[in-house]
């Protein structure tokens, strides 16, 4: 591949899409398709073979996916499932029949059972049940990572699959029904702060998640595209997670509020854990770079520069 080659990223106006490209440009990529939903369905198969057939891609980044956290993934099984098998199965044999030299798929550290031994490992992929909250998001991604790994053994092409952990940062979707936790609990604890209110926060606060900031998931991106990776799925993450309540003590500082907090147990505590080991990509050179309360105080002052107009995703 060259700064030339013509990439196609799909999902750029997303969080991970809108951080890759970002990162692309920064180094000095020039030749990048970028088309919004509205404008191609990557449900549509017809659509999507079309603009292949076109543009003739010979490196696809799929960061396009239905999203969503703990609620929104309980809720819209349907969605979460459907949309997701769609997106994935149109890029994916398009990219195959086009000839198209590198896949990069994003899985999710939700496809590994739910109770795994700790840190989850990529061989742990199917060894035990998945979480039942999100095992329909979990379902679509893991099909997605199978079929990149039989186009590799098929036919050799190097189709990778990212494994990221709970991502945060510019352009998250900090709509409180629909979003991850962090970006909720920026707007919840600022919110409360200017209104001189509690937080109320879901289930006991007691699970164990990892975060990485977007901008260290485009630099592994990057290095996946830039770097031939001799196996077909990779953990990414920075291998060090706390709790809820830990996660919620360090955001209420940042926003400098100063009410009581509530956790509310009728809501779903999801896994109890998923850290993922990085060894793996660690090995072959990449490693992340933002500390998590750094990586918070950006994305609080990102939330604050844009509160008219951040994005909320409504299912
Ligand atoms: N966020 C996380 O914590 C996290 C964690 C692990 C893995 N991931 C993975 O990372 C990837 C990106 O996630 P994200 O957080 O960046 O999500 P996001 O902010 O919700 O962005 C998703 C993107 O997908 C595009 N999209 C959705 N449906 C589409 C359709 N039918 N046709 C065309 N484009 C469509 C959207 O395009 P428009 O804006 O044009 O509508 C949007 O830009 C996903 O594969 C996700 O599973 C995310
Ligand atoms: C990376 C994503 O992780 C997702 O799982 P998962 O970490 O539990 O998803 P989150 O929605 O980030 O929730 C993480 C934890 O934070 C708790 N939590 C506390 N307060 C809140 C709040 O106000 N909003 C939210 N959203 N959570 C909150 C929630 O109950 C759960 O234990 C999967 O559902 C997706 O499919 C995906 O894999």
């Amino acid at each position: 591949m060259t700064k030339q080659s013509r990439i196609f990223l799909a999902g750029h106006r997303g969080m991970v899409g809108s951080a890759v490209l970002r990162a692309l440009k920064a180094n000095g990529y020039e030749n990048i398709l970028a088309k919004t939903s509205s404008e191609l369905d990557l449900r549509n198969q017809n659509q999507v073979n079309s603009f292949f057939q076109k543009h003739q891609p010979s490196i696809v980044i799929d960061a396009a996916a239905r999203v969503g956290g703990i609620l929104a993934n309980r809720d819209y099984p349907y969605q979460f499932l459907m949309d997701n098998l769609l997106i994935q199965n149109n890029l994916i044999d398009a990219s195959v029949r086009q000839g198209v030299e590198k896949f990069i798929f994003l899985g999710s550290s939700c496809i590994y059972p739910k109770h795994a031994p700790q840190p989850l490992k990529e061989e742990y992929l199917l060894t035990g049940p998945l979480e039942e909250t999100n095992s329909w998001y979990a379902l679509a991604k893991i099909a997605g990572v199978k079929a990149c790994e039989a186009i590799r053994k098929q036919f050799g092409k190097e189709f990778v699959s990212l494994m990221p952990t709970n991502l945060y940062g510019p352009h998250d979707n900090f709509d409180l029904h629909t979003s991850h936790v962090l970006p909720a609990m920026i707007r919840k604890f600022h919110e409360a702060k200017e209104e001189g209110s509690a937080v109320e926060l879901w289930g006991t606060g007691t699970p164990m998640r990892e975060f990485l900031h977007v901008d260290d998931m485009a630099s592994a991106i990057l290095f996946a595209m830039e770097n031939t990776l001799p196996e077909s799925i990779y953990n990414v993450g920075t291998g060090k997670d706390l709790s809820i309540k830990d996660l919620a003590s360090m955001i209420q500082h940042i926003t400098a509020h100063h009410g009581p907090i509530h956790f509310d147990p009728t809501k779903p505590d999801g896994t109890p854990r998923k850290l993922l080991d990085v060894s793996k990509l660690k090995i072959l050179g990449w490693k992340d770079s933002i500390d998590l309360e750094e990586g918070v105080r950006l994305t609080y002052q990102w939330f604050l520069d844009h509160q008219k107009g951040y994005k909320e995703v409504k299912l």
